[in-house]
């Protein structure tokens, strides 16, 4: 927690050692001027539901501070500052009345277009305003652009930032801007807009971010996968039957149809994070943690995956989405898929693994599932029990099991499944896990890259040109 004059910000470069306990091989950079955190498309949905609230569980830890951090929000909607602190008070969670007000003085909000000067340069003026703590030099102010916003509108306010908003700092100070997936359409779109974007930014100051990245046990996924004997030698065909990676949300769109629609549900969620995620089940061990090596080891397996067979393709769209007056009367768009990739090398040669997403459906879940193949020569007859099945949960209550056949308790010599769970709300009662965005925005803060990054870097994609993977 922040607040004596003691505890000063990592973000600054001197140490919380109470907000470092948790984050000790993060390295922070020794840049101390102030820091403007701006989040255009600061009316929608990812603003209010996890941008803000990351940045408040950051404020709440002391990696924000008042005087040293300043927060913007931009969007077209007509707010006023107070208008966009009421939108957001009812996501952040867990503090004193006291604590969450000081965080939202933090806040303000400058309205204007995505594609016009005038509201960047107003937004401009008014960061320069706030441009000033006990530490600033001139040419060491820090702007932290953070775009949550449909990608249809990255090029406009890239140009706007790149025209109007740029940090004056030659010194120590910097511009960098975070852009979420999905980046394009496709694959000619997404090149499109990375040129588009590089030509307005050097790949240093773009970071390309996927929060599925930041997740704990997403994190977690190449430590296990490579820190434990246990592993190495079943995580093939010879072993594994298939693999499920699915994300199953409970709500639909909640008038998000603008953006949703014009993406579906592939490009929403499968296209990256379950991508993501399923590299870092399915690669080969990387030479090292950097982001680099981990990049290489991700392409090679894309690389290995055949074309998808059409008839292993599920779509559909759930009944209501329609009625969301943000989607289009005859929209077809899928709001759940189901996709089988199959990976031709020798490790997963005949393996599936399965994609799956959804909204709108019956719970609200993330999780992989490792199915085993059946023990060979069975002679307690335990089939129909189930086989093992080695379980990630990503979401919700963090777990991983391990389903397997025991003897059944008793004097009869029966079977029955059990587990054994890492749950880690009992095995972790006293830690915070972080929010995936709280790990994001620090990454970028911090600069983390391949000769920072503590472990799975959280941003995400190559540059077409191939130059960076962080
Ligand atoms: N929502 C989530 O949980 C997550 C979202 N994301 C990504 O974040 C980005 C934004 O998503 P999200 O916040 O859900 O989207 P929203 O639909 O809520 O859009 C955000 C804001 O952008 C503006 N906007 C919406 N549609 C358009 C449009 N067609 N043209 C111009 N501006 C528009 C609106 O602000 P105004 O009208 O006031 O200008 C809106 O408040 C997407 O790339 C998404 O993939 C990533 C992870 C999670
Ligand atoms: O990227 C997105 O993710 C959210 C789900 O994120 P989670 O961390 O809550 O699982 C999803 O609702 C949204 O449609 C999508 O754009």
């Amino acid at each position: 927690m922040s607040g004596g004059s003691d505890v000063s910000s990592p973000l600054s470069g001197r140490i919380s050692t109470s907000s470092l306990s948790d984050l000790k091989d993060l390295e922070f950079s020794s840049e101390s001027g102030c820091l403007s955190i701006v989040v255009l498309g600061a009316s929608g949905d990812l603003a209010k539901k996890k941008t803000f609230p990351a940045l408040f569980n950051l404020f709440q830890q002391g990696f924000i501070q008042s005087g040293e951090v300043h927060i913007f929000g931009y969007a077209r909607s007509d707010m006023s500052d107070e208008g966009l602190r009421e939108r957001i008070r009812g996501y952040l969670k867990g503090a004193s009345d006291e604590h969450l007000s000081q965080f939202l003085q933090l806040i303000k909000y400058v309205s204007g277009s995505y594609d016009n000067g005038a509201g960047f340069e107003l937004l401009n003026k008014t960061i320069s305003e706030n441009e000033t703590s006990e530490n600033n030099q001139p040419g060491n102010s820090r702007r932290l652009f953070y775009l949550a916003l449909p990608p249809s509108v990255y090029p406009s306010v890239c140009k706007m930032i790149r025209s109007c908003c740029m940090t004056p700092s030659s010194h120590t100070g910097w511009t960098r801007v975070i852009v979420e997936k999905p980046f394009g359409k496709d694959l000619d779109s997404a090149e499109e807009l990375s040129a588009q974007l590089g030509e307005l930014f050097d790949e240093e100051q773009l970071y390309r971010i996927d929060h599925y990245l930041g997740k704990e046990l997403v994190q977690n996924l190449l430590v296990l996968r490579f820190a434990n004997r246990f592993f190495l030698p079943l995580w093939n065909r010879d072993n594994i039957d298939n693999v499920q990676i699915v994300f199953r949300e409970d709500f639909g769109t909640d008038g998000r149809g603008g953006y949703f629609d014009q993406y579906g549900i592939i490009r929403d969620i499968i296209q990256n994070h379950l991508l993501q995620v399923f590299c870092l089940v399915a690669m080969e061990k990387p030479v090292s943690l950097s982001p680099e090596h981990i990049r290489d080891e991700k392409v090679k397996v894309l690389q290995s995956v055949s074309c998808i067979n059409h008839d292993e393709v599920v779509l559909g769209q759930y009944d209501g989405y329609k009625d969301d007056p943000t989607v289009p009367n005859e929209s077809n768009t899928p709001t759940f898929a189901s996709v089988v990739l199959r990976v031709h090398n020798e490790r997963w040669d005949g393996v599936p693994f399965v994609l799956k997403a959804g909204k709108a459906l019956s719970s609200k879940k993330a999780e992989i599932r490792v199915q085993f193949k059946d023990a060979p020569g069975d002679i307690f007859r335990c089939k129909k029990q189930g086989r093992n099945e080695f379980v990630i949960r990503l979401q919700p209550s963090e777990a991983m099991y391990m389903k397997l056949t025991v003897k059944k308790p008793g004097l009869e010599m029966a079977t029955e499944q059990s587990e054994l769970d890492l749950s880690y709300g009992l095995r972790y009662q006293d830690v915070k896990i972080p929010e995936a965005y709280e790990r994001l925005i620090l990454d970028t803060i911090s600069g983390c890259r391949q000769d920072r990054t503590s472990a799975t870097s959280t941003v995400a994609y190559a540059s077409p040109r191939g130059q960076h993977m962080r």
